[in-house]
C-alpha cells in the first residue's frame, strides 16, 4: 500500500517527538554544556527529518462548535480539487447551493495542490470525541471536531502563508457566490418600526440576456456596463466612488422591464431586494432596510412614479379620480371617521423623495458595496427631475415596442425558428407600422394547442398585428375628426364673435 505524504510526514514527526521525550525525561542529567550541545542538534535532526510546516484550520471555534467559515470556505476550494484527486469522499446536499451535491474529502484522505510550482498537501481529519463534553448529534454541534491541514515545505513559508492561503480563500468564496442560489427578498408591510424587515424566498426567474427581446447592440451594451461594473473594485475605490451603479429602466407595460431585472440578477448572480417602498413607514424605517441588504445585489424600486405619490396604487388617472369620487360619497356616511382611520393606516407611508435621494447619494448607501439600484417607471416624464438628473442613475434603459430585431428573439424562444421565407417579412412590415408590446408578440407567438406548428403561431400573430394596426388607424382617424369638429366649433364662436362686434352688441 502506498503511504500518503501527511501519514510519512506524521511518522517522522511522531519519531522526532519521541526522541524529544526522551531526551526531555533526562534532560536534568546532563550538565548544562551537554544539555545546550543536545538541544542544537536535536533541533537541526528535527529539521532535517522533517523540514514540513503544518497549518491547521479548524471547522468550529469555541466551546460550543460555532461553524467557521473559513473551514466551509477552504472545503468548497478543495471539492473542486478533491473531487478529481481524493480516492474517498463524502457527499452532502446543501440548501443554499444550486449544486444539489457538494463532494469533499473523506476524513484521513489527502490531496496535493500546486501553486506557482509549489506543491502543498491537504489533509482532513478529526478529532475523537471529547468524553468530557456533552454529547451532540451529529452535525454543527457535533463535539467531533474536525480540521484541515496544509502541509508544505518550509522554504515556501512565505508563499503559503501570504498569497496562497489568500488564493485558496479568494477562489473558495468566488465558487460559493458562484453556486449559490439566489435570493428574492421583500419587505414586510409593518407598522412597527421594530419590525421593518426583510424576507426571502429563493430566485428562480429563469430570464436570460439571451431571451431578452431588444436590439442586440442596446443588449450589448448593458451587458458591456454590468461587466464593467463587476470588474470596477479598484476603478470605483480609485476614483473615491461608492461602488453601486443606478439605472432607470422605462418604457410602457409589457415592454420587459421586470424581465430585464430578471435578467441583470441572473447575469450577475445577484440577489434581488423587491423594495415596496408604500409600505415602508418612513425615511428611517428605509434606511433601517437599505443598511440591511447586502452586498452582490439588485435593489429594485419598481413603478417608482405610482410608489412615491403614498397611494401605493398603481392606478390609471381615471381610476383614481373614480376612487375618490367615492371616499367624498363614504366621508358622507355614517362611520366615516372610522373609514378614514383606516384608509390613513393604510397609506401610512411617509417616505419622502429626499428620504429616497438621500439613498442614492448618501453614505450609508454605501455600506456593503457592489450594488446596483433599479427603477422602473411607465411613465418618465411624471418624475421629479431630482430624482432623473444626470450623475444620480447612472443608465437610461428605454424598454420600447418590439421591433423586428426583437421578435425574431422571441420566434428563436417560442418557437425555436430563426426564419421564415414568407411570412417574416410580413411580420417585420407589420411590426414598422404598429406598437405592440414583446408581451402581446410573445402571447400570439405561444403555441395555444399542441396541433399548432410554427406557421400557425406565426400567422396567429400577423392577425393580431393587422387588428392592432386597424384599431390604431381608427383610433387615429377618431382623434382627427374630433380635432376636425373642435376647429369647427372654434371657427364658428369666432365668426359669432365677429358678427357680434360687427353688429356693435360688443364694442
Ligand atoms: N423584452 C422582452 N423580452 C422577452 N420577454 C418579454 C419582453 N417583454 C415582455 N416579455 C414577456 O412579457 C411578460 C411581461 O413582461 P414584464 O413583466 O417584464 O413587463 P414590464 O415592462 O415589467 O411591465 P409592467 O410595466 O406592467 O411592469 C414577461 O413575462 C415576458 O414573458
Ligand atoms: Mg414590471
Amino acid at each position: 500500500m502506498v503511504m500518503g505524504f501527511g501519514a510519512i510526514f506524521s511518522q517522522l514527526s511522531s519519531i522526532t517527538a519521541s526522541i524529544m521525550f526522551v531526551y526531555a525525561m533526562y534532560e536534568q542529567f546532563f550538565p548544562y554544556n551537554v544539555h545546550k550541545f543536545f538541544e542544537k542538534y536535536i533541533h537541526k535532526f528535527q529539521d532535517l527529518m522533517c523540514p514540513y510546516i503544518e497549518i491547521t484550520f479548524y471547522g468550529s471555534s469555541g466551546e460550543y462548535f460555532k461553524q467557521s467559515k473559513t473551514y466551509t470556505i477552504i472545503q468548497t476550494y478543495l471539492s473542486t480539487n478533491s473531487t478529481q484527486r481524493a480516492k474517498r469522499l463524502k457527499a452532502e446536499v446543501v440548501k443554499e447551493s444550486q449544486t444539489p451535491l457538494i463532494l469533499s474529502m473523506e476524513d484521513n484522505q489527502e490531496i496535493f495542490d500546486e501553486f506557482n510550482g509549489v506543491k502543498v498537501w491537504w489533509s482532513a481529519n478529526s478529532t475523537a470525541p471529547s468524553p468530557t463534553m456533552p454529547q451532540f448529534p451529529v452535525g454543527p454541534n457535533s463535539n467531533v471536531r474536525r480540521y484541515l491541514t496544509l502541509t508544505f515545505h518550509k522554504r515556501h513559508r512565505d508563499l503559503i502563508t501570504t498569497t496562497y492561503i489568500q488564493h485558496v480563500l479568494e477562489q473558495g468564496k468566488a465558487i460559493t457566490m458562484k453556486n449559490r442560489r439566489l435570493k428574492l427578498y421583500t419587505n414586510n408591510p409593518s407598522d412597527e418600526w421594530w419590525d421593518t424587515k426583510w424576507s426571502h424566498t429563493s430566485f428562480e426567474h429563469p430570464a436570460k440576456f439571451e431571451t431578452l427581446a431588444m436590439e442586440p447592440e442596446k443588449k450589448e451594451e448593458i451587458i458591456q456596463d454590468l461587466v464593467k461594473f463587476k470588474k470596477g473594485k479598484e476603478y470605483y475605490a480609485k476614483v473615491g466612488k461608492a461602488w453601486k451603479r443606478g439605472y432607470l429602466l422605462f418604457g410602457p407595460p409589457g415592454t420587459g422591464k421586470s424581465t430585464m431585472i430578471a435578467a441583470i440578477a441572473n447575469f450577475m448572480n445577484y440577489d434581488v431586494y423587491d423594495l415596496e417602498l408604500t409600505t415602508v413607514k418612513d425615511n428611517n424605517a428605509l434606511k433601517r432596510l437599505l443598511t440591511d441588504t447586502s452586498s452582490k445585489s439588485v435593489i429594485v424600486i419598481e413603478d417608482i412614479d405610482c410608489s412615491l405619490d403614498l397611494t401605493g396604487q398603481r392606478k390609471k388617472k381615471k381610476e383614481k379620480d373614480n376612487d375618490e369620487e367615492k371616499e367624498k360619497v363614504k366621508k358622507k356616511s355614517d362611520g366615516e371617521e372610522e373609514d378614514e382611520a383606516e384608509n390613513k393606516k393604510k397609506r401610512k407611508s411617509e417616505v419622502t423623495l429626499s428620504g429616497l435621494l438621500n439613498f442614492i447619494d448618501g453614505i450609508w448607501s454605501s455600506c456593503g458595496g457592489e450594488r446596483i439600484i433599479i427603477f422602473t417607471t411607465n411613465f418618465v416624464d411624471k418624475l421629479d427631475p431630482a430624482l432623473i438628473r444626470r450623475g444620480r442613475m447612472d443608465k437610461y434603459i428605454e424598454m420600447s415596442y418590439c421591433s423586428y430585431q426583437a421578435f425574431k428573439v422571441l420566434a428563436k424562444n417560442y418557437l425555436d425558428i430563426e426564419s421564415h421565407d414568407i411570412l417574416f417579412p410580413i411580420i417585420e412590415k407589420l411590426l414598422g407600422e404598429t406598437n405592440m408590446t414583446p408581451a402581446d408578440v410573445a402571447e400570439s407567438l405561444m403555441p395555444k394547442s399542441v396541433t399548432d406548428d410554427c406557421e400557425t403561431c406565426l400567422k396567429s400573430l400577423i392577425e393580431s398585428l393587422e387588428i392592432a394596426k386597424e384599431k390604431e388607424k381608427e383610433e387615429a382617424r377618431k382623434k382627427a375628426e374630433k380635432a376636425e369638429l373642435k376647429e369647427e366649433k372654434d371657427k364658428q364662436e369666432f365668426a359669432q364673435e365677429d358678427e357680434k362686434v360687427e353688429n356693435g352688441v360688443i364694442h
